[in-house]
């Protein structure tokens, strides 16, 4: 009579088999019972899976082709696939054509999706490739997984896996580090001098564009595909450039990390799930074996690191360097190249348009603020970075925005704060190891802390990223000397001159103490990126300036009463107020007074903006050392100008001499 718990003789503990029974209902146990009066151990449904693994595989609906698995694994491709070809063996083709080796005669094998799923790939027939048996290597023998234009979900658990450094902020975003380099490298960049850039690229003297031969391409080339193949699996993007619809660029970009293919997502356009299934070739092409050095050895390679771009072959190739924004500026670099052909000019430049339509232009170099003012409550965010101007009005070139984090504040850049969730990739940040929240105040791992999100987590985004013309082309300086003014409105040879020095200041150095503050000047705003003579950015600038009547404005967002060190940075809010100044169309009402030396004009009142701030001399206690400073910079303008002084600027002779007239006179 076991279990029935009376049988102690002593009586200490009993309870009767019929008091039990009289608690809790008798369990039909009969065969033949009705199923419903079976007791289950829950109220749920009867469930479809029987195993742990038929749980597992019920949780994963089939999607959109933007997603790799295809249920039970994935095509297995090599560059010769079968007759008809289905969209997805179509992609593989088309990947394993841009991984083919230069020297074989077909591309690697590729499955779609991870290598945890091989076992089921595993059993995919392979329609067999007709390779030379003197053909056949190892790594002819091997698969690589492609990993193609996987979602933000996706691609956070591939970094969280498999990369070191990556995790979860407690707002949700993707916090990576992008290794021994936190900025690029622009004395590593090369470009193919052949028959055809020899001509037509800007050389030698302050240009970007440190020459490289073709055969010393292909070496890095192979260098970098050999790397990619030799992994179990690699990321593929296939995304577009430029919103202009007419004027887009197929781009497709070959990885090895899951931070740079989602930094790729977020910064290009991202496809609809039927474009991507029409994609077809791309229109450039960029491998980035980054996580690999280059051979020192090589001709042209002055360290472990290149980053080559190849015009003639559309594509580029990076050794030696993970930094994600060698991708976006290396294919900005195209545009600069591509878009001038078409008659199209491209701008380092921030674009915003205000509700009347009203079109404003930021340009300045890293760290002056394109993407702080161009992100406006009150505006639409038509981009942040890179645009083109063409006959039909501005497009943005990309499809999201690289935002500056270090001292970042909810308080001061609501907009740009908010964008940092889920999907945005936040590079070489600091954070608390428990909750996970960001320190947007330590530089500890580097001073250029970034978020890269897309565009449109700007609750204003304007999508698609076009607008019509300029209304207003805002020039930014960030100068820390503390002569500038903080705005003055310029006219069009004025511009001119400003748009070709390119002019910054910023310090030095973030030790302790005072450092002097180091000019800057590149030319366009954005010399690292341009492939032409400036003067033919400036040419087109002028003309379109010109046509449709666009106002300059010169925007110091750097020091005043003083130089770094002894002034302080002109607070954001009263920028922010000049800003809006300029929009609004108040100050092309204003009186203005000209300046000694630069001859900038500059309001005598904007409205929240003290008075004092204006005139940068009244903001200087030293009124000695303020005439010495601006002179010193004046010296620096005249000596960094004086390589362009001969050349002339479009077709009108007039319009050169007055560019070199509007420097400064001293
Ligand atoms: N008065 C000011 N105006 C603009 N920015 C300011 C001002 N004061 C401080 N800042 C800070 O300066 C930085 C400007 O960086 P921002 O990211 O806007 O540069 P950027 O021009 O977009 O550079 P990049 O081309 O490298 O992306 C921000 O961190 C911003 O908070
Ligand atoms: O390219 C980068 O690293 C950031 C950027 O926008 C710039 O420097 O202009
Ligand atoms: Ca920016
Ligand atoms: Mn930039």
């Amino acid at each position: 009579m076991a279990g029935n718990g009376n049988e102690n003789a002593d009586g200490d503990f009993s309870f009767s088999a019929a008091a039990a029974r009289d608690a809790l209902p008798r369990i039909t146990t009969e065969k033949g019972a009705k199923s419903a009066d079976v007791c289950h151990d829950d109220t749920a449904p009867r469930v479809n899976f029987q195993t742990i693994d038929e749980l597992h595989s019920l949780q994963k609906k089939r999607s959109a082709p933007t997603t790799p698995l295809k249920e039970g694994g994935g095509v297995v491709m090599g560059t010769s696939g079968p007759t008809t070809p289905s969209s997805g063996e179509t992609m593989l083709q088309s990947v394993s054509a841009s991984l083919a080796s230069l020297t074989r005669e077909t591309g690697p094998k590729l499955i779609r999706g991870d290598p945890t799923s091989a076992a089921k790939v595993a059993h995919v027939p392979h329609t067999p490739t007709s390779v030379p048996a003197a053909d056949v290597s190892d790594s002819g023998l091997k698969f690589t997984h492609i990993l193609h234009n996987l979602s933000p979900a996706e691609l956070y658990e591939q970094a969280i896996k498999y990369e070191k450094g990556s995790f979860v902020t407690s707002t949700g975003a993707l916090a990576t580090l992008s290794g021994a380099k936190t900025g690029r490298s622009p004395k590593d960049k090369r470009v193919v001098k052949d028959e055809t850039t020899a001509s037509e690229l800007w050389w030698g003297k302050g240009s970007p564009n440190i020459e490289m031969d073709e055969q010393t391409f292909l070496v890095n080339r192979e260098r970098a595909v050999d790397y990619l193949n030799s992994l179990d699996k690699v990321f593929v993007n296939d995304q577009y450039l430029n919103w202009d619809p007419e004027n887009r660029i197929k781009v497709r970009i070959v990885s090895a990390r899951a931070y740079h293919s989602l930094f790729m997502h977020n910064m290009c356009i991202r496809p609809t799930p039927e474009e991507l299934e029409n994609f077809g070739t791309p229109d450039f092409t960029i491998y980035n074996a980054g996580k690999f050095p280059c051979n020192r050895y090589t001709h042209y390679m002055t360290s472990s690191t290149s980053v080559d771009i190849n015009l003639g072959r559309r594509e580029m190739v990076i050794l030696g360097t993970q930094y994600a924004g060698e991708m976006k500026k290396g294919l900005f670099g195209v545009m600069h190249y591509l878009m001038p052909k078409r008659k199209i000019l491209s701008l380092h430049s921030g674009c915003n348009m205000g509700k009347e339509g009203d079109v404003a232009l930021f340009f300045g170099l890293s760290g002056t603020g394109k993407t702080t003012l161009s992100t406006d409550h009150n505006r639409y965010l038509i981009g942040d970075d890179e645009h083109c101007w063409s006959d039909a009005g501005v497009s943005n070139i990309e499809g999201g925005c690289y935002a500056k984090c270090i001292d970042l504040s909810r308080e001061k850049e609501p907009d740009i704060w908010n964008a940092i969730k889920f999907g945005t990739v936040l590079e070489n940040v600091v954070f608390d190891e428990h909750t996970r929240e960001v320190d947007y105040n330590d530089k500890s791992v580097t001073e250029n802390t970034r978020a890269a999100y897309p565009i449109e987590y700007i609750p204003n985004s304007k999508i698609p990223c076009v607008g019509p013309h300029p209304k207003n082309v805002i020039l930014l300086a960030c100068d820390a000397f503390g002569v500038l003014p903080p705005i003055s409105k310029l006219d069009l040879a004025q511009t001119m001159y400003h748009f070709i020095s390119g002019y910054t200041a910023l310090v030095a150095g973030t030790e302790e103490g005072v450092k002097e503050p180091r000019a800057t000047f590149s030319a366009c705003f954005g010399a690292a990126f341009i492939m032409l003579h400036p003067t033919k950015y400036a040419a087109m600038l002028a003309e379109k300036m010109q046509a449709q009547g666009a106002t300059g404005w010169l925007v110091n967002t750097g020091w005043s009463g003083g130089s770094y060190g002894a002034g302080s940075r002109i607070k954001l809010a009263y920028t922010r107020k000049i800003i809006d100044a300029i929009h609004s169309g108040s100050l092309l009402n204003a009186t203005y007074h000209k300046t000694e030396i630069f001859g900038l004009e500059i309001p005598n009142e904007v409205e929240g903006v003290p008075y004092e701030i204006l005139e940068p001399m009244n903001a200087w206690e030293d009124k000695e050392a303020y005439k010495d400073t601006l002179l010193k910079l004046a010296g620096l303008f005249r000596n960094n100008f004086e390589t362009f002084t001969s050349h002339k600027i479009g077709d009108d002779g007039k319009l050169t001499e007055e560019i070199l007239a509007a420097g400064p006179n001293f």
